[in-house]
């Protein structure tokens, strides 16, 4: 895996910022993921997430369940206990396959919106249980917000389209926060393929931030040469992953696919051996188009060489289709 990109550089010269933008590009579209550093989000922060976030998963079962997700995939807030969910149902989808295989994810996850959402609320435990925790994470979406937006315009600069259209269909933050934790388990329990920590799946936004603890296992499909998966090692957790999710692979009409990624054994387990795989924490923050706003491929990524591929949806319903199946 290369070496992070200095997002620093966008606050640079011209050049400075064009190559960085160039650069971002470039290994979006060939790895699948790019690491990026310097983003913006200070590292005591990001230590701080982690600490919350593992604290939330320390309560005890019943406590998470007074914040418990719908058994339906909607609204998509609140904890989501281990079994729940299983990714599994959507692999394949965005290469047209019918269905995915039944995989069981072995992971519990809480997952949070926009506090602004007019459309949709959080779910969460009440504050005495962990104190500050939800200020903590509503703050930190809102950072997040901002380096999504300073993400987006180096692409925008990068396609060569207009960095505050492509602003304009995002300045909802109708975006989606998850924290992740994927216990620990003995190998053996990976061992038939019938369960995993996430399966194989393209994530649905625009571009997803990921955290990653130095757990290790979390594996992106390589662009120019599908079907090989290269571990994402962490360079540390101040580091932020970015992939591309399934709507920018629409607006671009092709132009960036989205990258298929999973979380299997860690480099340090050896497959199918009885060793027990140690516990991982993530965070996911997925930036979304707002939506109300088409996933119909953007007008300059429509030409005689590379006609239309998309019918047009709403964000929001595109989003739906692919839930949907999350939890069925
Ligand atoms: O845990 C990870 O590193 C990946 C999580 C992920 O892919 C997801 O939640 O969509
Ligand atoms: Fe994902």
């Amino acid at each position: 895996m290369s070496e992070a990109i200095d997002l620093s550089l966008l606050k640079g010269t011209s050049e400075e910022s064009e190559a960085v933008s160039a650069t971002l590009l470039k290994t979006l579209k060939t790895r699948g993921v790019a690491k990026v550093k310097n983003h913006g989000l200070p590292e005591d922060l990001i230590s701080q997430l982690f600490d919350y976030t593992r604290r939330f998963f320390d309560l005890s079962l019943e406590d998470k369940m007074t914040a418990k997700h719908p058994p339906q995939a909607n609204p998509n807030r609140g904890y989501s206990f281990v079994g729940q969910e299983s990714v599994g149902s959507i692999s394949g989808y965005e290469k047209g396959l019918a269905q995915g295989k039944s995989v069981r994810d072995i992971k519990e996850t809480l997952d949070i919106g926009s506090a602004y959402d007019d459309l949709v609320d959080n779910i969460w435990i009440a504050d005495e249980k962990l104190p500050g925790f939800r200020a903590f994470m509503e703050e930190f979406y809102t950072s997040c917000f901002e380096v999504e937006l300073e993400i987006l315009d180096a692409l925008a600069k990068a396609l060569k389209i207009s960095a505050a259209d492509l602003r304009a269909l995002h300045n909802k933050a109708e975006n989606e926060f998850r924290l992740l934790h994927y216990p620990a388990i003995p190998a053996s329990e990976l061992a038939d393929g019938s369960a995993t920590r996430i399966a194989e799946h393209t994530d649905f936004g625009t571009i997803t931030m990921l955290f990653q603890d130095s757990t290790g296992g979390l594996q992106v499909e390589d662009q120019t040469n599908l079907g090989t998966f290269h571990g994402v090692e962490s360079g540390g957790k101040s580091e932020i992953i970015l992939n591309i999710g399934d709507s920018l692979q629409r607006l671009t009409n092709d132009t960036f696919r989205a990258a298929c990624h999973r979380v299997t054994y860690p480099p340090t387990v050896k497959v199918g051996s009885d060793e027990m795989i140690p516990e991982r924490y993530s965070i996911a923050y997925f930036a979304k188009p707002n939506r109300l706003s088409s996933l119909f491929p953007l007008k300059e990524f429509i030409t005689s060489a590379t006609p239309c591929k998309y019918e047009d949806i709403t964000a929001w319903d595109y989003n739906n289709l692919r839930i949907a199946k999350l939890f069925s």
